[in-house]
């Protein structure tokens, strides 16, 4: 047979057809089926390349859904000091599991963006108390922007915060979401219920001292083995989920660097495995499945191909 050319999927191609009503639930099976260790998922840690010419980095996650007959892999590249475009910048490549072929190339940076807001968004819905009132945000970036929009689909809140290191994106923020603008981390989070770090911070921004006991938080930042965004006594204080525990003691400096206890994964929780500690602090360290971003695009691939 003659080789077929993958379609070519666009950044407002997937847009227009992913939504956090369908990529919620995803999520929330695909931390499960990634947590049942039974061959279901089949995927490695990722590697990640250090581009130290130019402050970058260049991570190749690819998965294997056997279940869901779902194979991919993203390319994605990191580079914390970009200004002219995005920080982040990503390729999907799905294939057809069957016989190999490739079906698609996709845009990869909504994807990640909404797949990595859905994976929190399905972790506080397990690890939160019931009713949160108060979501504060740390960060304006396009995290700040997804995590604002997957935590309203699951919440109704009374108040929105949102915290950055550059008041002119605070205010821009506020302006476009309707979230309140503080002017410091402390006064963001005072009280709040669920805080989510969405910074690209290396150093903590968030004090054990100003968090409510009892809340939960989602610490999406901090990627690797050197940087954090917590302070270590919050992170020695709290029960500590992660997605993957053969990723987190490996590439979490929130983990490595306080020495902190890993609980369980949040997949476990929802299996039923492991329980959640809703009556104490409790911690999502999110370091991003390359099984997220195969089942995500598969799904925006059978939604094209469908609508
Ligand atoms: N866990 C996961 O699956 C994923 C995690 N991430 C991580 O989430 C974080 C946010 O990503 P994006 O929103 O896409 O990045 P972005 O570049 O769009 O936004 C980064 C934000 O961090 C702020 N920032 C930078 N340095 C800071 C510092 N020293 N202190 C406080 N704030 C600082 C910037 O002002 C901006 O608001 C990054 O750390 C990124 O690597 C991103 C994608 C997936
Ligand atoms: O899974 C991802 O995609 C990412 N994870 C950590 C930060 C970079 C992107």
């Amino acid at each position: 047979m003659a080789s077929v050319l993958p379609r070519m999927v666009s950044a407002s191609d997937v847009a227009r057809v992913l939504t956090y009503a369908d990529l919620v639930p995803a999520m929330e099976r695909t931390l499960a089926d990634f947590s049942r260790a039974d061959g279901t998922v089949v995927q490695p840690v990722r590697t990640v390349i250090p581009v130290e010419q130019h402050q970058g980095f260049f991570l190749v996650k690819p998965g294997y859904h056997v279940a869901g007959n779902t194979m991919a892999c993203k390319l994605l590249t990191l580079y914390p000091n970009n200004t002219d475009r995005p920080s982040h910048q990503a390729s999907i490549v799905l294939f057809d599991a069957t016989n190999g072929s490739p079906l698609a190339v996709m845009d990869g940076g909504h994807i990640t963006d909404m797949r990595t807001a859905a994976a929190s968004a399905a972790a506080t819905k397990h690890l939160a108390r019931d009713s949160p009132r108060v979501h504060a945000i740390l960060g304006t970036g396009h995290q700040a922007y997804s995590h604002f929009h997957a935590l309203n689909h699951l919440y109704k809140f009374d108040q929105v915060r949102v915290w950055g290191r550059t008041q002119a994106n605070v205010q821009k923020f506020a302006a476009e979401t309707g979230a309140t603008p503080c002017a410091t981390v402390e006064e963001a989070v005072r009280e709040a219920d669920i805080i989510t770090t969405v910074t690209m911070s290396r150093t903590p921004v968030l004090q054990k001292d100003w968090v409510k006991p009892g809340s939960h938080i989602n610490v999406v930042g901090a990627c690797r083995p050197d940087w954090q965004e917590l302070d270590p006594e919050l992170m020695l204080s709290a029960v500590v989920y992660v997605d993957s525990s053969e990723a987190a003691p490996k590439e979490s400096g929130d983990i490595i660097l306080s020495k902190a206890e890993v609980y369980g994964e949040v997949g476990e929780v929802i299996l039923g495995k492991k329980e959640a500690f809703k009556d104490k602090t409790t911690i999502f360290k999110s370091l991003g499945l390359a099984i997220e971003d195969v089942v995500s695009a598969q799904l925006v691939y059978d939604k094209l191909t469908t609508s």
